[in-house]
């Protein structure tokens, strides 16, 4: 973890309270309350099916809930103008989609439209966070390729910058360590934390218990739809917590570096 997150007492920036979603007749989100503050990193966890793209994507807007309601930055962001959730959150979903003839820098320019009048050519400010951005996500050597002759990892990590030029408050990331080796993980992990000490609200859907216990502030557990626990990784990842909600035995450590706690799952091999 860098830094420290802010005081418990700071407004939340993303607000979600008593929301419940469903898909036709199967619900997805049941009663969910959640927020995060400004300068906090928050990683959302839970099986498969737990509801935690559900509710990445009613904070960002792209649904609206059954009951209860969802704020950003104080809109409602499935009925605000489109223009206006974006000015506030950038959202780096599982599979992002773009058409595929555009190169790395112009991708990440495309962060830039919530910014820009329409027509109009991009600025100097524009140029500079799409700079700023692929130095960030380690990207400048690559800037000038297409991204259909990219890695899927490589990929990712376009989709990542496209949000940091956004230069939004809200930055929502649906698994962002997925198909990356391990050090782009740990680059995406410390990216993510950087933005937050720099003040971003960061929101992610991870599945790797380990980095999410390295370097979020908070994390929030979902289960079936419910929210089962929140708080900081320490107290949030006990083994029989982990066993309940994920139905796997596991030996719960620390990290002997870094003090972050660590589950690793305890199966008995069969020989
Ligand atoms: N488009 C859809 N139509 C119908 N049901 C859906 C749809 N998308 C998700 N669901 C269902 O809603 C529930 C929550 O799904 P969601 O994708 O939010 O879970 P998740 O925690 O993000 O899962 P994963 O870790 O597998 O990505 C699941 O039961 C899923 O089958």
């Amino acid at each position: 973890m860098i830094g420290a997150p802010p005081p418990p007492t700071a407004e939340p920036i993303v607000d979600v309270r008593g929301v419940s979603f469903r898909y036709g007749a199967r619900g997805a989100l049941e009663n969910v309350s959640f927020t995060a503050r400004a300068g906090e990193f928050v990683g959302l966890l839970g099986p498969n099916g737990a509801g935690k793209s559900t509710l990445v994507r009613l904070v960002a807007g792209l649904a609206a809930p059954s009951a209860g309601s969802v704020r950003l930055a104080g809109l409602d962001p499935a009925h605000a103008p489109r223009r206006a959730v974006a000015q506030v959150c950038a959202l780096v979903p599982q599979e992002p989609r773009i058409g595929w003839p555009f190169t790395v820098r112009e991708a990440v320019m495309m962060g830039r439209a919530p910014r820009q009048g329409l027509l109009a050519l991009p600025t100097r400010f524009d140029h500079g966070a799409v700079q700023g951005a692929l130095a960030a996500c380690d990207l400048v050597h690559l800037a000038d390729r297409r991204l259909d002759a990219l890695s899927g990892g490589e990929r990712r990590r376009v989709f990542f910058a496209r949000a940091l030029a956004q230069e939004p408050r809200v930055l929502l990331l649906d698994e962002p360590t997925a198909f990356l080796d391990l050090g782009h993980q740990v680059m995406v992990m410390r990216m993510a934390e950087v933005a937050a000490r720099g003040g971003l609200c960061v929101v992610a859907v991870l599945h790797d218990l380990n980095l999410a216990a390295a370097a979020c502030d908070r994390l929030v557990v979902l289960s079936r739809g419910r929210v089962v626990a929140e708080g900081p990784p320490a107290d949030v990842l006990t083994a029989e917590r982990v066993r309940e909600v994920w139905d796997v035995p596991v030996w719960r450590g620390e990290n002997g570096v870094t003090g972050a706690p660590v589950v690793l799952p305890a199966l008995p091999r069969d020989r």
